[in-house]
Formats: structure tokens, sequence, C-alpha cells
């Protein structure tokens, strides 16, 4: 496949484009925690926010509600923003995706960042599973539409360096219904290597979940 969308960089990596701004992950290399695997038993923070436990402001874990956890509120919520595009700049998600809407599939050219670390020195599958439904649920919804994934299975055929490059190729398949197949693999950015291939199933909401939806996302941006 001829790469040319950033076949214009002069250091012979591609360049990630965010916010239309050129953006470049500077001195990232694989990086190793101190504190992982912990050497004396626990350390780090705390999973749980103590003074807030004590306070009796963390509910159990019961679905959200009134009288369940007041840190769970409106205001919380009114905060959400996309989980891609929740780190600072150049320690987690940058990619930038492009369509083509004739063959209907997606190119996403992903430099995940250190905070993505999951083995030493490589990403978290948590973290590429995450990039791949991002992927794939965009190839849907501009297929099809408001979509939800309802499955997505993936092969981790071989681990990808962390802060490395790679394309995440995603392809619409079949259309039956209000389901929507879209298929995909992630690979180095010669191609070379195949770290990892999947597939999913996106359905589409019905009009009333739909309308749902549009809300929650205009609700949940970020502010300006
Ligand atoms: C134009 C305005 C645009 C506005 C939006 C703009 C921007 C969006 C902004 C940001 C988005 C950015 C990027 C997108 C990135 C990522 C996407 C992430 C997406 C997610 O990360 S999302 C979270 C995880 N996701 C869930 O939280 C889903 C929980 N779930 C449900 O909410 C329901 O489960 C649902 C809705 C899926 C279906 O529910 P439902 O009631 O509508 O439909 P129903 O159950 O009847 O199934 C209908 C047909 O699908 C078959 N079917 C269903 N599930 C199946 C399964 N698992 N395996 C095999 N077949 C299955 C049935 O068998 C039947 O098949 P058949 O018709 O042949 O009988």
């Amino acid at each position: 496949m001829q790469i040319d969308y950033y076949s214009n960089t002069q250091d012979g990596h591609p360049h990630v484009v965010k916010d239309g701004h050129p953006h470049v992950v500077k001195d990232c290399r694989p990086h190793v925690s101190t504190r992982w695997p912990p050497r004396d038993g626990l350390q780090g923070k705390a999973v749980v926010d103590e003074q807030a436990y004590r306070e009796g402001k963390l509910g159990t874990a019961r679905p959200a509600g009134e009288g369940t956890s007041e840190l769970i509120n409106k205001e919380k919520l009114s905060q959400g923003r996309l989980f891609t595009r929740s780190f600072e700049d150049g320690l987690g998600f940058e990619y930038v995706m492009f369509y083509n809407d004739a063959e209907k599939r997606i190119v996403c050219v992903f430099q995940g960042g250190p905070h993505l670390q999951g083995m030493p020195g490589f990403f978290h599958g948590g973290a590429i599973a995450t990039m791949i439904d991002a992927t794939v649920g965009m190839n849907a919804i501009v297929s099809g539409g408001i979509v939800m994934t309802a499955n997505l299975n993936i092969n981790f055929k071989r681990p990808i360096p962390l802060c490395s490059i790679v394309l995440i190729n995603s392809q619409l398949d079949k259309i039956e219904g209000r389901k929507l197949l879209v298929s995909c693999n992630v690979q180095s950015v010669d191609e070379k290597i195949l770290y990892t291939e999947a597939t999913s199933l996106f359905v589409k909401l019905n009009p009333e979940k739909e309308f749902d939806i549009k809300e929650l996302v205009l609700k949940s941006a970020p502010p300006a």
C-alpha cells in the first residue's frame, strides 16, 4: 500500500496530525516504570480515595442514581470527554484517521504514548483494544450512523513496542439490517509485522436511543 498522506515528512516518521496541526511525539522511548512490578509490596497510589471513603462520599458498587455516590453526579458527568482525547499531548493516544468513502475503509495512524504501557516497553492490550474500537467504531459510524459496539474479537499476535507508530486498517465488510460487521488489522508502518487482527459487530440504535446518544454526545463535549 502506498502511504502518501505522510510522505512529506522530513525525518522519515509519520507526523501525527492533531486538530489540524502537525504534531510529533518527541523524545519518546520505551519507558519502564520503576513502580512496575512493585518491589516492596504494594506501591503507588491507592485505588480508592481514602479521604472520600472516610467521609462516606464513595458509594458501594451500586448503579449510579439518587442516594448512591455523591461523586457520580451531574457535575462529574458534565466533565466527560472522549476517552482517547483525555490524555496530555504525547502521553496517550495520538492518532489521525483517513476515511475512504468509496471503499468504506479507514486507515488510522496511531502513535501511543508512554502512559499506555502494559508489559514494560509494550502497549497495554486494553489500549490497543481501545484504538481498535475507536477505529472500527468510526468506520461503522460514518458508514451507518449512530451505532454501538455489540461485539469485539481481538487476536493479539505480536506485542507492540511502546511509542511505536502503527497502522490500523479497518474495513466495513457487511451490513445486515441494523448490524454492521467491521474487521481490522494492526500493522507496522512498513507493513512487515502483523501485530493484531480483530472483527467487530456494531448495531445501529433505534431512533429513540439515537436521540438519547446525540444528546449525550453534545452534553459531554469538553469546553471549547
Ligand atoms: C450524526 C450525528 C453524529 C453524532 C455522533 C458524533 C460523534 C460521536 C462522537 C464520538 C465517537 C467517536 C468515536 C467512536 C469511537 C468509538 C466507538 C466506541 C463505541 C463503544 O465503545 S460503545 C460501548 C460498548 N458497547 C455497549 O455498551 C453496548 C451495550 N449493548 C447495547 O446497548 C445493546 O445490546 C445494543 C445497542 C448493542 C443492541 O441492542 P438493541 O436492543 O438495539 O438490539 P438487539 O439486542 O435487538 O440486537 C439487534 C441485532 O444484533 C444482534 N446482536 C446484538 N448484540 C449481539 C452480540 N453481542 N453478538 C451477536 N449478535 C448480537 C441481535 O442478535 C440482533 O440480530 P438480529 O436482528 O439478526 O436478530
